[in-house]
């Protein structure tokens, strides 16, 4: 199966191929309010005064309670790592079909996988996106090409990782549970990260395409960056919500396995990716979860009253069957509620 950006590049498109055409929900609702997403300062959480951190948990357990998705600044990812991330993930993508077959992956859990849509065997229609995906914890891995991709990768994995493991002791504080509570449960320390970057090529005809359809994540939490194009669009309150992020912020999102350790306190977020017309976006996810062997099920602490409310399920087979599945809402999630 070819690329998006192959085909986009290989001839002057003036349609979308018919096995692209995505037809929107009649009722979708896009949001034209001023509201948005919460901002969470992350150098409160880490270096604030007691007061200030006090405050910055309660506003991190409101924005996962009522968004599941927030931006966090001052999170100490320097511009340059970000910059040379994103610019070297453009590099990979423009690596030859042939360079980057190598990587096309065979089994749903290949260490590394490039490739288009989201899982091109179920897919229908296809979705405007090419990816790559790597499991870069805990053994790190990475493509040999381009030069200095995977050191640029094995530095923003590393920094983005303590961010999330900051943010999950602000969360289990947020949750009255002992700050390392989700860390320690989780064996985050030795979890998996898997590394999601999302090249958007330019769309002749972006109302009728889209980049990634509605889903939630599967892991606790994902963090996002992008280039300078938006796309991403968060349900809230029946309604699609386009996100601006503020510049030099990250993105987080909660991701189903926070949903399932919570016992549903705190909600995965349904979300899309929709495309446009005038140029190439690329979005950048570390989504962090507990080591592929790990049984997953809610707290006890958290799943008394109101009681377990879904059932335990083993880290990697729930991503087996969301990656072999088709990408639809929180369809995945939906099948281990009790
Ligand atoms: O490209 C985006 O903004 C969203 C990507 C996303 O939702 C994902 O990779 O799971
Ligand atoms: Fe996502």
């Amino acid at each position: 199966m070819s690329s998006v950006k192959w085909l986009v590049e290989s001839g002057c498109l003036k349609k979308v191929p018919s096995k692209y055409a995505y037809e929107k929900n009649p009722e979708d609702r896009i949001s034209e309010d001023e509201e948005t997403i919460p901002t969470i300062d992350y150098s409160l959480l880490t270096h604030g005064t007691p007061i200030q951190r006090f405050k910055v948990i309660q506003d991190l357990g409101n924005a996962c309670q009522e968004w599941g998705f927030f931006m966090v600044i001052n999170h100490g990812v320097p511009k340059k790592l970000r910059d040379e991330i994103i610019n070297s993930t453009e590099t990979f993508f423009n690596l030859t079909e042939e360079e980057k077959q190598e990587y096309r992956g065979n089994e749903l859990l290949d260490p590394i996988k490039c490739g288009t849509s989201f899982n091109v065997r179920v897919d229908k229609p296809l979705m405007w996106r090419d990816y790559l995906k790597i499991l870069v914890h805990p053994h790190f891995v990475s493509p040999h090409k381009p030069v200095g991709f995977s050191e640029v990768l094995q530095e923003y994995c590393k920094r983005s990782r303590e961010v999330a493991s900051e943010l999950l002791k602000g969360i289990s504080k947020s949750l009255e549970l002992e700050e390392n509570y989700i860390t320690k449960r989780m064996e985050v320390e030795v979890g998996s990260q898997m590394f999601v970057a999302n090249l958007y090529p330019p769309c002749p005809q972006p109302e009728i395409a889209m980049g990634l359809p509605p889903h939630s994540d599967y892991g606790l939490l994902t963090l996002l960056i992008q280039n300078h194009l938006g796309g991403l669009q968060v349900m809230h309150k029946g309604k699609w919500v386009p996100i601006n992020p503020l510049p030099d912020s990250i993105i987080i999102n909660i991701g189903d396995h926070m949903e399932i350790l919570t016992n549903g306190k705190y909600k995965s977020v349904v979300h899309r990716a929709v495309v446009n017309g005038h140029g190439t976006r690329i979005s950048i996810g570390t989504a962090h979860g507990p080591p592929l062997e790990t049984i997953v099920s809610p707290a006890p602490e958290l799943a008394n009253l109101p009681p377990p409310a879904y059932r335990g399920i083993k880290f990697r087979e729930y991503v087996e069957l969301q990656q072999s599945s088709q990408l639809i809402g929180k369809s995945c999630l939906d099948r281990i509620r009790i």
